[in-house]
């Protein structure tokens, strides 16, 4: 049986290095080895390595730069560092860099084995949050358009067509592409998400074709994009509306051949991938302002998907707040009791202009702030409650002008209806239901 790590050796030393290697692989452990530092970056700069086991002593480069580094490119990476017996001084500074734990040379290897598997348990641990957290969303909703969002992702989650998703910023347009990734025969292998806006022209190039060593000023690594690390899943492009006609351009011929080239080299490779794309802007408009190509916007949108914001699902509000009340409430580990009226009534009330991603920040800011259990009114901020109690609807300015001047009207004619009625252009009958609907006092 094969454990499923990733196990990652640095040793310039070869048969100390074959020590380690045959002793996990008695434990069922396979392990890849390199020999140098600069070797070891380049690994995990492309492929996910869960340990990293490194000699603190070797020639190319020092053990506490070199877990600063692992660190850096790779958090989820954890380190053993293998110090010499009496240099417990490297260890801790070792452990204060960042490493999961060391290893005394030519100590009995079981010791070794022992820290693997409590490194195992946690990258367990990790992975099943992580994949939980993945499906954790609440997609229930009593919203027709929502619903009709819904139903057409999962009808064309297992098509490979390009999809379109349009919405306000924080509607949960990454949520439905992972949801989409997630129904679809793709749903094994990675989802790959890039944040379009995050990066210049330059930078977004690389990130999304990678690039060879040398290949520019900076490029002192090897690295795969990520187009590449998403052959056989789904790459999320966001925010496409906001990338430039020659990414627009490059992408275009990548959907038509299904091969990139890495920066720096002419040699092609074949990628096999679902491209889903999300931006907030006006796509039309933007093609009549000649910041988009038309060709590349048919290209990405064989299907559109419209997901609504959250203002205009209101009857679906109730639910995320209590879905996100309990998130929240099991993540910080609070016993949430109750939500004081005022407050629901506040958070019902106000208008989301980030959408789901504000109300699940209020939310979170509410529960982290909740005393005794209970959600306070006293914790909602003076921002949202000012806009709550300045949004004062049309129809209810228009029913308090009408009844203020019917009353008027009233007392002028000593509360004859007749007259009322007829210098209000109204018939009497509606006289008395507007008296009653306002409740105006009838003398
Ligand atoms: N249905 C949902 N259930 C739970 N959480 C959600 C849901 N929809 C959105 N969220 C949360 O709201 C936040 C914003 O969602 P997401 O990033 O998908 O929005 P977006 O439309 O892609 O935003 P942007 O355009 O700014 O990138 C995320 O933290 C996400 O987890």
């Amino acid at each position: 049986m094969d454990n499923n790590l990733n196990i990652l050796i640095v040793d310039d030393e070869k048969e100390y290095l074959q020590a380690i290697q045959s002793v996990l692989l008695t434990n069922d452990y396979t392990s890849h080895s390199v020999n140098s530092g600069e070797e070891a970056i380049a690994l995990i700069r492309k492929t996910k390595v869960d340990v990293v086991i490194i000699d603190y002593k070797m020639k190319d480069i020092n053990g506490f730069e070199l877990v600063d580094k692992i660190k850096e490119i790779s958090p989820d990476t954890e380190v053993i560092v293998i110090t010499v017996d009496g240099d417990i001084k490297s260890a801790v500074e070792a452990i204060k860099k960042g490493a999961f734990g060391y290893f005394i040379k030519n100590h009995d290897l079981d010791e070794l084995i022992l820290e693997i598997k409590k490194i195992e348990k946690v990258v367990k641990y990790k992975n099943k949050v992580e994949s939980l957290s993945a499906q954790n969303f609440f997609l229930e909703s009593e919203n027709e358009s929502f619903n009709k969002a819904l139903d057409l992702a999962s009808r064309a989650a297992d098509s490979n067509s390009t999809i379109l998703l349009l919405g306000e910023s924080g509607v949960g347009k990454e949520v439905f592409a992972n949801y989409i990734h997630n129904l679809s025969s793709r749903k094994n292998n990675t989802f790959v998400a890039v944040n379009c806006h995050a990066f210049s022209e330059n930078l977004l190039q690389s990130e999304l074709y990678g690039h060879e060593k040398g290949a520019f000023t900076g490029a002192y690594e090897k690295r795969i994009g990520r187009i590449e690390a998403a052959h056989e899943g789904t790459l999320f492009l966001d925010e496409i509306g906001d990338t430039s006609l020659d990414v627009q351009l490059n992408l275009l011929r990548v959907l038509d051949n299904r091969k990139i080239a890495r920066i720096g080299s002419n040699r092609l490779i074949d990628i096999d991938f679902r491209l889903i794309c999300a931006t907030n802007k006006d796509i039309s408009r933007s093609i009549k302002e000649n910041n988009f190509r038309e060709d590349f916007y048919y290209r990405i949108s064989t299907i559109v998907i419209k997901i609504p914001p959250l203002r205009d699902r209101k009857e679906d509000l109730k639910k995320l707040i209590n879905y996100f009340i309990t998130t929240y409430a099991s993540e910080l580990k609070k016993d949430i009791q109750e939500i004081e009226e005022e407050a629901l009534n506040t958070l019902m009330s106000y208008n989301y202009p980030g959408n789901i991603r504000e109300l699940k920040n209020i939310i979170e800011r509410l529960v982290v702030l909740s005393k005794d259990g209970i959600i306070s009114i006293r914790d909602i901020s003076d921002e949202i409650n000012m806009n709550v109690s300045n949004r004062v609807l049309l129809k209810d300015v228009r029913a308090a002008a009408e009844k203020k001047h019917i009353e008027k009207l009233l007392l002028i004619n000593n509360f004859n209806m007749t007259n009322t009625a007829s210098q209000l252009g109204i018939s009497r009958r509606q006289l008395f239901n507007k008296i009653n609907e306002y409740s105006i006092d009838k003398h």
